[in-house]
């Protein structure tokens, strides 16, 4: 394992049993992801819709159940065990705060529920005053506390979600599309609040999203991921600047530039959207691939390393 991780993924596989037309077909929804998030660090993670991005996260918090591999928190295996304590270190915030915020229970019970359950606090008084600390620090004021999420615009609720996730202060914050479903105009604030959460908390984030714009605003290095696997890995800027795999360079392709020589070229993507009912038998992405070979068609990438600036590919002609 890398040595001054916080979180440790090796292997990591996680289907689903599908029924379709009659028949049965198991997702392969993670196929094999190993990841490691240095502390301090934010990891984005970025793939089309149905990439296995979502299910990545959701089982690093426990709320799917791996295959096979392993997930580590400082040195220790998570899957198999339950280990509450140790998912109090790893939380989530999810893109439709609706999802985390009881639509029945006022915003302060809401954010104080992971305390309450884990006997964090001593008294009402701790309790109240760790509400309202926890939501002052996410910009609410504390009588917010009273309200229902009904009662809240998408940014506040968003930040609500987001007070819920830290406390008790975590080690790690998973993202999943936490600003996608805001507004333009908030969308920036609430990125901000995250950078400075991290900064003041010293949070590990693993910042998941489908936008490699926005990821290139939050994020130090970037795992690109297409059809349940790592296809390229590298430090943001490597990522932004010079993309490898030619399914990073149509996302790069894609963020809108104003200065033409800024544009990626040969990035244009040919075929069919993909479907995890009808995985390719070699490299997923060759079907789409502009710059696809034969070998490509029956033989699977595996991510290597390649240079010297931590930067990982899967891709035979890349
Ligand atoms: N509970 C489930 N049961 C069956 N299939 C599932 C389940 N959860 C996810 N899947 C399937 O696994 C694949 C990966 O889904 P996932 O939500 O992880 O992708 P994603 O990249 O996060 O996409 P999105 O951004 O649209 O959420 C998809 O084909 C999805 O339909």
């Amino acid at each position: 394992m890398n040595g001054n991780a916080v979180l440790d993924i090796r292997d990591l596989r996680v289907s689903f049993s599908v029924r379709r037309a009659g028949r049965k077909y198991q997702v392969r929804a993670v196929d094999g992801v190993s990841l490691s998030l240095a502390e301090g660090e934010v990891l984005g993670i970025v793939g089309e819709s149905g990439c296995g991005k979502t299910t990545l996260g959701r089982s690093i918090v426990g709320l799917a159940r791996p295959d096979s591999g392993t997930i580590s928190f400082k040195g220790t295996d998570m899957t198999g065990a339950s280990l509450r304590n140790m998912r109090l270190n790893i939380r989530m915030v999810f893109q439709d705060p609706y999802a985390s915020l009881n639509p029945r229970r006022s915003i302060g019970d809401s954010v104080a529920e992971a305390g309450d359950i884990n006997g964090f606090f001593t008294s009402r008084a701790e309790r109240s005053a760790a509400i309202a600390t926890t939501l002052t620090a996410v910009g609410l004021d504390p009588s917010f506390a009273a309200r229902y999420p009904y009662e809240l615009s998408g940014g506040q609720r968003q930040r609500a979600g987001i007070a819920r996730t830290i406390l008790p202060s975590p080690s790690i914050v998973i993202a999943d599309e936490p600003v996608s479903a805001l507004d333009v105009s908030v969308q920036a604030q609430v990125l901000n609040l995250m950078m400075d959460l991290r900064e003041q908390l010293r949070l590990s984030m693993l910042f998941i999203s489908h936008d490699l714009g926005v990821i290139g605003q939050i994020s130090n290095r970037v795992a690109v991921m297409y059809m349940g696997r790592i296809v390229e890995q590298a430090a943001t800027r490597t990522v932004l600047d010079d993309p490898r795999h030619p399914y990073t360079r149509s996302l790069v392709a894609a963020i809108p530039k104003p200065d033409p020589s800024k544009r990626i070229l040969g990035a244009i993507e040919t075929g069919e959207p993909p479907s995890l009912f009808k995985r390719p038998s070699g490299c997923a992405y060759a079907p789409r691939c502009p710059i696809a070979s034969h070998r490509c068609l029956v033989d699977v990438p595996e991510l290597r390393s390649a240079g010297a600036d931590g930067r990982a590919i899967a891709c035979h002609n890349a």
